[in-house]
């Protein structure tokens, strides 16, 4: 590690070069701290996931699975909060969408978005595992309990959920708990997302990359479903050589990008011809945020409109949408939490509760027009 001896310590930590410039050594020198990290293992044993719920994690995955092959006729609709940042919150949109969706069940595969994750385009708040007092001082330890608690939570109320996979060892700590990944715009070309995939228990949508090209994610779908070998952690937190099977439940999603939406029915027969030519399944979803809305909460409550139509006119490759939605609408600065608006984004703007039902109805009603018109052209 560094030239001679004993690394110095600080308070009974090592000390980093950076902490402690040693002009003898190469090593660590833009470092600032190593901690240990609880292993996964521990982790889970801590928080389980308990037998209901895991017979919901299992049954939901397939059900996603149905939805994504076309085998269910139902539209996936992951739907939540951009980021979680107040397990009460969280917990409260949680059961009130648990409750709303239960008519709707013959229509809508409901996933509820519950992500701890934030890739940022420069700097910003990385999400709860990060930073959960949002405040810099980074309590991984704590985020990580957090975010586990929150999930066995949102569970308990019946939903299944939903998470960015960013951070490569995460999923150890907690994929056990999710029914559906995504692979964000940010990172559908990383080879090191794209091995993270082919490892993970739940199918997997690769979002298509921030300049709106779609390749990417189809690329990182055909990638991700072989068999991959690379470096990772085991349930006791030691560094290993990891080696996954692959997984073949991959799909693309469309998130609009630098240069404007991709949502509409023509982008959306330009994607299945790409996946035609890649000798994939003719489905995907559409996020109807991010640059398929331009992060206007308001927009994009018309971008789902519109994408309802196309269900409704009977377009059988979109099998699924996703929407960021939470109690109260818009967005608001992160900050300590006794500062903020209970149930508003911290992130991305989000369509608040009333809409949010009001469009939950919108879209099972066109599936059940998609049936019908599917029913007819038989
Ligand atoms: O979904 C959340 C954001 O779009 C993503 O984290 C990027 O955010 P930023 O562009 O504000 O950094
Ligand atoms: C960051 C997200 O999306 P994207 O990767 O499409 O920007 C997100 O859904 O939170």
């Amino acid at each position: 590690m560094r030239g001679q001896g004993r690394p110095p310590e600080r308070d009974g930590k090592i000390m980093s070069p950076a902490e402690s410039p040693d002009p003898a050594s190469t090593n660590d020198l833009r470092i600032t701290g190593f901690q240990p990290l609880i292993p996964p293992g521990e982790l889970r044993a801590a928080l389980p996931l308990d037998v209901e719920s895991a017979r919901l994690v299992r049954e939901s995955r397939q059900a996603v699975r149905g939805v994504l092959s076309g085998e269910d006729d139902r539209l996936l609709l992951v739907v939540g909060p951009c980021s979680v940042h107040d397990p009460v919150a969280a917990h409260e949109y949680a059961q009130r969408l648990s409750e709303a969706i239960a008519p709707l069940r013959d229509d809508l595969c409901v996933v509820m978005r519950v992500y701890f994750e934030k890739p940022r385009t420069k700097l910003g708040w990385k999400g709860l595992i990060n930073d959960p007092d949002m405040d810099g001082t980074h309590d991984v330890q704590r985020g990580l309990r957090m975010a586990r608690t929150v999930l066995l939570d949102v569970l308990a109320t019946g939903l299944p959920v939903a998470c960015e996979f960013l951070e490569p060892t995460s999923p150890q700590y907690i994929a056990d708990t999710v029914t559906w990944g995504a692979i964000g715009a940010r990172t559908p070309e990383s080879q090191v997302h794209r091995q993270l995939a082919s490892g993970l228990s739940m199918p997997v949508g690769f979002k298509n990359a921030t300049d709106g090209d779609v390749q990417p994610a189809i690329d990182g779908c055909y990638t991700a479903a072989g068999s991959h070998v690379f470096f990772g952690i085991d349930d006791e937190g030691r560094g290993s050589i990891v080696s996954t099977a692959g997984n073949p439940d991959c799909h693309i999603v469309l998130r609009g990008g630098r240069g404007g939406p991709n949502y509409r029915s023509e982008d959306v027969r330009d994607a299945l011809g790409l996946l035609d030519k890649a000798e994939m399944p003719r489905r995907l979803v559409i996020d109807a945020s991010h640059d398929n809305s331009g992060k206007d909460h308001i927009r994009q409550a018309a971008v789902v409109r519109e994408i309802a139509e196309q269900v409704a006119r009977g377009e059988s490759g979109i099998a699924g949408l996703m929407m960021e939605s939470f109690l109260a609408e818009g967005r608001q600065q992160p900050g300590p939490r006794e500062t903020l608006t209970y149930g508003q984004s911290v992130t991305d703007a989000c369509i608040g509760w009333p809409e949010t039902e009001r469009l939950l109805g919108e879209l099972a009603a066109a599936v059940r027009s998609r049936r019908e018109a599917v029913r007819t052209a038989a």
